[in-house]
């Protein structure tokens, strides 16, 4: 007993128990949608039990007038139990389709909801986390979680339900035979400890376990290249395999486990069973009971039993229920974006489409959670039909200002608005909201696969074909796109695959020009470009009539002569350069 206290005693103090109480309460909101389903559920398990409680009644009934013991209707009784045994089939049949029918739609909903508050999650605590890990969380986590919201509780009621009608039935014919098919409880309740306080950290273990495989693959997949390329192919496979002997063992050991628990729960119940057999022929021989109760004891002494390792059976899967509601909360429960300020965005966006958008930042700190301080007093300004350029030593900031631009960061202390064209005075503060007045090309390759107008369409569906060509033209890629015999409907593989790097980087400033957005971000979006075709691109932006504001970051000085503005990023400040400083740069290079 002290033992047992100073367990509990050291669960609240872990807040084991605060913990899956929280857990379990975040199930029941979610539950909570979907009362209903579990309503039809738990009144489809009750019918069944009862349907198969009145077929042992029938079938007592059946024996007894086969045996002489009861006077009947012999052919209305059959009749009766085949009537029943069929319903039963039916019951359990539907019940099947109900729940699986219930259980597509619950898990595609909470898996909808839990993407969706995955991507408005604020990005820099997100990014804590590997992929591989969040979309197991949203996978698995979420499967188990529907699948537990609509089974956990409907079961619990269902498998009391059919545990006390059994056992009232035995109680009413029999009571001495309940204490025979109740033996096996106090063994059950014992052996199921072990197993239980083990479950949980298996469970914890194979969750982690999953998302650092699927991590892994993901990886090794999409870097198929650089694998084959730096003679890594005998390390990766061996590293899977490590992987996979790990997971083998974690689940040998926990089958090891389970084996014998369920050999001594077998044994339990073979013990049970021919207790309540030589129970019931002793009760039949003293005349005490027909053939028939013994007949309908016996399956009843198996309903109890199975009932019982039915309900202990629910505690492990609540236990692996919070584990997975625990994963998802610490998703969900993030500090998530405010796109509060969405409509008057695109109110503003509206009013100022002739003259464009700017964007005035003033005395920007910003340091990340890991204690890298980037930015102490930046500012920096861009307008309409300007290209500001970004330069900087690698590592000194570039990106990071353009996550600050696009609200990706926010900064600890400054000013950062959009404006009117160049009217400081009619701003809007920037934020999540104003990202739709953007178009972002990243570093890197960021096509999908698809045609080269589809691609394109990914950003404005209603395109039309000339449209998609003048985009093409702007960023130099319609000179390679004409000659391909597809043209536009020419295929792009994953990851831009068929195409040059500098072709791909091309097609993805031709989307991001397609969608017309007031500011245009490239990061390094030219890198793979030669001198001459990155500035045509850079001029061609610039020449366009549409009042566009076009912020480039970039390494190579030789874009910089046909920029408006330039700034240095050191020091943690973005320093305008002037024409004597950009001259300079560009005869280092
Ligand atoms: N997600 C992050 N978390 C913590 N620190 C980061 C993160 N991303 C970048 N940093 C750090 O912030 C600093 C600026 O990085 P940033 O990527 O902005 O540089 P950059 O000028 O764009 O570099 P490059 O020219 O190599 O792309 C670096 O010291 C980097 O290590």
């Amino acid at each position: 007993m002290k033992d047992k206290l100073l367990l509990i005693q050291k669960h609240l103090k872990q807040g084991t128990l605060r913990k899956m109480w929280a857990q379990s309460k975040w199930i029941l909101q979610y539950g909570r949608r979907y009362w209903k389903s579990m309503v039809l559920y738990t009144l489809l398990g009750i019918a069944g039990s009862g349907v198969s409680l009145i077929s042992s009644l029938i079938s007592k009934d059946l024996v007894d007038i086969i045996t002489g013991h009861q006077t009947g209707k012999l052919l209305a009784t059959f009749a009766a139990m085949i009537g029943f045994s069929l319903a039963n089939i039916l019951v359990s049949q539907a019940s099947g389709y109900a729940s699986t029918f219930i259980n597509l739609k619950v898990d595609s909903e909470i898996k909808n909801d839990i993407f969706a508050k995955m991507l408005v999650t604020d990005w820099e605590s997100l990014t804590a986390y590997h992929t591989g890990d969040l979309v197991t969380r949203w996978s698995s986590d979420a499967s188990n979680i529907s699948n537990g919201i609509l089974n956990w509780l409907p079961n619990l009621i269902i498998y009391t339900f059919r545990f006390v009608s059994a056992l009232a039935v035995v109680l009413y014919y029999d009571p001495t035979f309940a204490l025979f098919a109740l033996l096996g409880i106090p063994f059950s309740a014992l052996l199921s400890r072990p197993l239980l306080r083990r479950m949980r950290n298996n469970n914890q273990k194979s969750a982690a376990m999953n998302a650092k495989m699927y991590g892994f693959n993901q990886e090794a997949f999409s870097n198929i290249q650089t694998i084959k390329a730096f003679d890594l192919i005998r390390f990766y496979t061996d590293r899977l395999k490590s992987l996979q002997t790990e997971y083998i063992r974690m689940r040998l050991d926990f089958q090891k486990m389970s084996i014998l628990t369920s050999v001594l729960m077998s044994i339990i119940g073979f013990i049970v069973s021919y207790s309540c057999y030589g129970w019931g022929i002793y009760r039949v021989w003293s005349n005490a009971i027909s053939y028939g109760t013994m007949t309908m004891f016996l399956s009843l002494s198996g309903t109890l039993t199975s009932s019982v390792n039915s309900l202990a059976s629910l505690i492990p899967t609540a236990i692996s229920l919070t584990i997975s509601a625990g994963r998802l909360m610490d998703i969900v429960e993030m500090p998530q974006e405010d796109y509060s300020q969405d409509s008057a965005v695109e109110k503003f966006g509206k009013q100022h489409r002739q003259e464009g958008i700017g964007l005035i930042m003033k005395d920007l700190d910003y340091t990340y959670r890991t204690g890298t301080k980037v930015f102490s007093g930046a500012s920096l300004e861009a307008y309409p039909h300007e290209i500001v350029a970004l330069v900087g030593p690698s590592g000194e900031g570039k990106t990071t200002m353009l996550r600050l631009i696009l609200s990706l960061l926010k900064p600890q202390k400054g000013s950062f608005h959009i404006c009117a064209g160049r009217n400081e005075k009619e701003q809007l503060a920037m934020s999540p909201s104003t990202r739709k007045l953007f178009s972002y090309v990243p570093q890197g390759n960021t096509m999908f696969s698809g045609t080269i107008a589809e691609n394109l369409r990914n950003v404005k569906p209603d395109a039309t074909d000339e449209e998609i060509v003048e985009a093409l033209k702007l960023a130099c890629a319609w000179e390679f796109v004409e000659k391909l015999p597809d043209g536009i409907e020419s295929e792009v593989k994953e990851r831009g695959g068929g195409f040059s790097e500098g072709q791909a980087q091309r097609l993805s400033i031709a989307r991001a020009l397609l969608r017309k957005s007031p500011i245009l971000l490239l990061d390094e979006a030219t890198s793979a470009l030669d001198v001459v075709t990155e500035r045509k691109v850079l001029k061609n932006i610039m020449q366009d009539t549409y009042p566009r504001t076009c912020i480039v970051t970039t390494h190579r000085p030789t874009v910089l002569n046909i920029c408006s503005r330039v700034y240095a990023i050191r020091d943690k400040r973005c320093e305008v350069l002037d024409e004597e400083a950009i001259t300079r740069m560009m005869e280092d290079f």
